[in-house]
């Protein structure tokens, strides 16, 4: 097989969140050692360095959103950057950064798809659903709402980034780990048909047959983007986030979720986002996230 090239592309901005901090995760994420990481997996690793974009004023919502125009040049940026990468066939690594940010990723991969006709599955693992509309949100961050806005439903300056809107449709979801939904945020996924994995799902059947629900119709037409809000994982394990849930993934469940998406052999790009190194631990949740970020490029602990 040809050798994979990964491109990791810093997107420091905390401009969608409701804690000041995610903006010092791409940094985190290197001092964990993602990209030696990578590398010694057999990757080639092309780090790109950090995107630009405004600063945060730190102002209250207005119009039910907060900072809209920032968080709109913000994910101007990364949809450049991260179409940029796939149409030279490498794996685009967005490092966060809030969630916000995977408005601009997925619509990038979307118009992708589009181009090459492969058949776009986002896996996204994480606490929320973000299917926040103006109207539903209870904060204006719009890191609870990229969902919504990536299904079309959302300020024209977001639903219009890339080349097509909607950019994709809920459909192409699948969420997992999910337990923490807002009210009329429930009554939204619902009528929207998501497909959700929520915690109480993993409790009942276990992680392995969980995710062999997720995975199930995956084939080799499919493009597979993984949007990794570390806030997925068990709040002990992970306390840099900025948005905790008690009642996550533990360790073991967040490796085999990562393995069994590595096996599918379809993982085209990635989000690494909310990792909030203001709230961490000597740094702890930033390698936990490098740990398993390996597993989903193929580490295993299996033996036979
Ligand atoms: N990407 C995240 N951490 N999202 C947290 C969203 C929290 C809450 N549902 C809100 O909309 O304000
Ligand atoms: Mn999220
Ligand atoms: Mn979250």
């Amino acid at each position: 097989m040809t050798q994979q090239t990964v491109s990791l592309i810093g997107a420091p901005t905390d401009i969608g969140a409701g804690h000041r901090g995610a903006s010092m995760g791409p940094e985190a994420l290197r001092v964990a050692g993602l990209g030696e990481r990578l590398s010694a997996r057999g990757l080639k690793v092309i780090d790109r360095g950090n995107l630009q974009g405004p600063l945060n004023p730190w102002l209250p919502p207005e119009n039910g959103y907060r900072h809209l125009d920032e968080v709109a040049a913000w994910n101007m940026a990364v949809h450049t950057a991260v179409r940029q990468e796939l149409q030279a066939g490498r794996i685009p690594v967005m490092l966060g950064g809030d969630h916000c940010l995977a408005i601009g990723s997925i619509s990038a991969v979307a118009d992708h798809c589009r181009d090459t006709g492969k058949k776009l599955r986002v896996l996204w693992l994480d606490a929320h659903a973000d299917f926040n509309t103006a109207n539903a949100t209870p904060s204006g961050n719009i890191h609870g709402m990229p969902v919504a806005c990536l299904c079309g439903n959302g300020p024209d300056v977001l639903t219009g980034i890339g080349s097509h809107r909607p950019s994709t449709s809920p459909q192409v979801f699948r969420q997992v780990g999910i337990r923490s939904v807002d009210e009329g945020e429930k009554k939204l996924v619902r009528e929207a048909g998501m497909k959700i994995v929520d915690m109480r799902h993993i409790d009942e059947v276990g992680m392995k047959r969980a995710m062999e629900e997720v995975l199930a119709d995956i084939d080799e037409d499919t493009h597979l983007h993984v949007s990794f809000d570390v806030d997925f994982l068990d709040p002990p394990d992970a306390p840099g986030v900025g948005t905790t849930v008690r009642g996550g993934p533990t360790y073991r469940e967040a490796q085999l979720c990562m393995e069994m998406i590595a096996d599918t052999g379809r993982l085209a790009s990635l989000d690494i986002v909310e990792l909030n190194p203001a709230y961490d631990v000597h740094n702890q949740t930033a390698e936990l996230a490098v740990d398993l970020v390996e597993s989903l490029f193929g580490k295993s602990t299996l033996i036979r």
